[in-house]
């Protein structure tokens, strides 16, 4: 075996366990660690980037607190860790997507980031966030600064042109859209070059989320003057964002209720989902609607089944 791509397996004891410091950020989303071993080979390690401050240290506990845990090291390949083997699940449908793009809609805190992340890792694909597309576009201009600089109809523009140019130019990508990505139909025709999934998530919930990190990012619920708690103005203007578009979201070709996973799971709040288990469920359910003949045809446009 060649020594550039051998696989070492690495068991965790209590003090072996990696300072997060050492992680420095890569692209797509992933953190790599390196260290030299006694032998002084030079080990690699790559962790998930997506994990909250809570999630990881549920990982370092899980990997701690296991004798028989273990961790792939490699020099160059994927690794696999223990929180890794949940993901084998979405991995599996794999060849049954043919390559096939998936774009994720949903409401603005509905996770399409942080699942979308997870599901490029499982799949081997390459992730995109439209939002920071157009960001970059836009030599580093924030969204919120667009909204406020260039009005909403440049943003939607640069959003549309974003997504042309995605389902043109790419496949086997996960797409993280903008939440307002389902309003104009035109975006539909791009979106529907690949599998475009809504995860549907309560409003209360994604109230929660954005009350927790701010809405700095998130313009269209920056007008409120009630004075309200972060959780009562997020939850108005969500509400009202929902009334003008949540029909739009129906166009996705499936849905993902995290209501359903949650009872699916026995547990009692969607707040109890880890974005793995809704990465596994996205994967699952893009699979399982695609007819078998359908997969003898590569990168053909997938509209609505
Ligand atoms: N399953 C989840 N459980 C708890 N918090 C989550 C979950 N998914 C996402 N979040 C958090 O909600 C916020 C919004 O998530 P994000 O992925 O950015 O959503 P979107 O891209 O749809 O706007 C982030 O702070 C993220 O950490
Ligand atoms: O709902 C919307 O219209 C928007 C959602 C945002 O994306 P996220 O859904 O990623 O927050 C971003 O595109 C912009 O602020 C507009």
């Amino acid at each position: 075996m060649e020594a550039a791509t051998a696989v070492q397996r690495f068991h965790y004891s209590p003090s072996s366990w990696i300072d997060w410091r050492n992680f420095e950020g890569k692209p797509r989303g992933s953190l790599r660690y390196s260290h030299r071993t006694k032998e002084n080979k030079r080990l690699t390690v790559i962790a998930l980037s997506h994990l909250q401050p809570d999630k990881r240290s549920d990982l370092r506990q899980r990997s701690v607190s296991d004798k028989n845990s273990s961790a792939l090291l490699e020099t160059g390949d994927l690794l696999h860790s223990p929180f890794d083997e949940e993901l084998r699940k979405a991995e599996e449908v794999k060849p049954y997507l043919n390559g096939r793009s998936m774009y994720l809609v949903g409401m603005m805190g509905s996770g399409k980031t942080t699942v979308g992340k997870i599901m490029a890792r499982a799949l081997g694909y390459t992730f995109f966030d439209c939002d920071t597309m157009i960001e970059e576009a836009m030599n580093g201009t924030s969204v919120a600064e667009i909204f406020e600089h260039f009005g909403e109809s440049v943003f939607r523009e640069k959003e549309t042109e974003t997504l042309k140019k995605l389902s043109l130019m790419y496949h086997q990508v996960v797409v993280s859209t903008g939440g307002g990505a389902v309003i104009r139909p035109i975006n539909w025709k791009y979106m529907h070059k690949g599998i475009s999934i809504w995860l549907d998530v309560p409003l209360e919930a994604l109230a929660q989320r954005i009350a927790a990190v701010g809405t700095n990012s998130r313009p269209l619920l920056h007008d409120d003057e009630s004075g309200g708690d972060p959780y009562t103005v997020a939850l108005n203007g969500l509400s009202t964002i929902w009334e003008g578009r949540g029909e739009a979201y129906t166009n996705a070709s499936a849905r993902v209720s995290l209501e359903s996973i949650t009872s699916k799971h026995g547990y009692r709040n969607v707040s109890d989902l880890t974005p793995t288990e809704i990465a596994i469920e996205v994967c699952l359910r893009a699979s399982s609607m695609l007819p078998i003949h359908a997969c003898s045809f590569n990168f053909v446009s997938f509209d609505k089944l």
